[in-house]
């Protein structure tokens, strides 16, 4: 008999007690795309659909000795940050990626949750400019984290083009600005890659249930470079993947704020074998 192993990947990242975004979205996602995650935690929230009441933040030791206990003994073979919730985090993360321990590194700048709360200091943005940014392979901003990194206001803040640009052209990695929070019958997100500009446009769907929209795109792309995917494949296929459970939990119903991402299909009534659930 043959067994297949798995790629293993590392999601750095905050939890997110009500289950839709942070680590918890991070691993339904590796899982869906058979992907085995691993996880270093950054920061403890409490928090649900409704927004963020409490966060705990580690020591930055902490999160190091996390990273190092996986890396020691598993073949992470691509690895994601989201929130870094201190600049301590931020440099102990970049040390380790300037030593070249974090392969494939997919930086998902969160700064604010999609129910507004605040989930990082200006310290902390001035630490992903001058420490991270340029030692991703990918990185991932909405519209307004990539505002606040590439510091400009006014209509240029609003234009993926241009900041997709700006942050592609300071750092040399691949900048995906995402176009969840624009407006518009479609919804694009502005790839720069080596230079060249992509737009990477679906229908935009009318779903309240976003929740972690971002961090299951940013694990979808860590997904596939695990796999061997080139970058521009593996963003093109992440899209497809977050759009697709974006569909498919649009009609679900969970926590009385904005829901998460259904990653596997279960709401959908063709599925049939899904778990036993309330109907809509
Ligand atoms: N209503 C929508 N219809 C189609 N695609 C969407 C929609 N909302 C978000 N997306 C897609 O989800 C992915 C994440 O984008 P978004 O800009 O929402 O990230 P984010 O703001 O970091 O997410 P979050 O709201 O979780 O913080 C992108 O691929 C984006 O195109
Ligand atoms: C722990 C943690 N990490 C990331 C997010 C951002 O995700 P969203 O904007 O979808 O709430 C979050 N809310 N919580």
């Amino acid at each position: 008999m043959t067994s297949r192993t798995p790629p293993v990947v590392l999601s750095i990242a905050g939890s997110d007690s009500g289950g839709g975004a942070g680590i918890q979205a991070d691993l339904r996602t590796f899982a869906a795309l058979c992907v085995f995650g691993t996880t270093a935690v950054t920061a403890v929230t409490a928090q649900n659909t409704t927004g963020v009441r409490r966060v705990d933040v580690l020591p930055p030791e902490a999160v190091t000795a996390q990273v190092m206990a996986v890396l020691d003994d598993l073949p992470v073979a691509a690895v994601k940050t989201g929130m870094l919730a201190d600049a301590g985090t931020v440099d102990a993360v970049a040390g380790m990626a300037a030593a070249e321990r974090l392969p494939n590194l997919v930086v998902d700048p969160v700064m604010v949750a999609s129910s507004g709360a605040v989930l990082a200091s200006d310290d902390v943005v001035a630490a992903y400019r001058r420490r991270l940014l340029h030692l991703a392979t990918v990185v991932t901003p909405n519209v307004a984290e990539a505002a606040v990194l590439a510091d400009v206001t006014g209509a240029a803040a609003a234009d993926q083009t241009v900041l997709a640009r700006i942050l592609g052209e300071r750092t040399g990695a691949t900048v995906v600005v995402t176009g969840g929070h624009a407006g518009g019958p479609r919804c694009a997100d502005v790839v720069w890659h080596a230079g060249e500009i992509q737009v990477l446009a679906r229908p935009r769907l009318a779903t309240g249930n976003t929740h972690g929209s971002g961090c299951t795109f940013a694990a979808a792309v860590t997904a596939g470079l695990a796999t061997g995917a080139g970058v521009l494949e593996a963003v093109q296929a992440a899209g497809e993947f977050v759009h697709a459970a974006l569909r498919s939990g649009s009609s679900w119903r969970l926590g009385a704020g904005p829901g998460p991402l259904d990653h596997f299909g279960w709401s959908r009534p063709e599925v049939g074998t899904g778990p036993a659930g309330t109907e809509a």
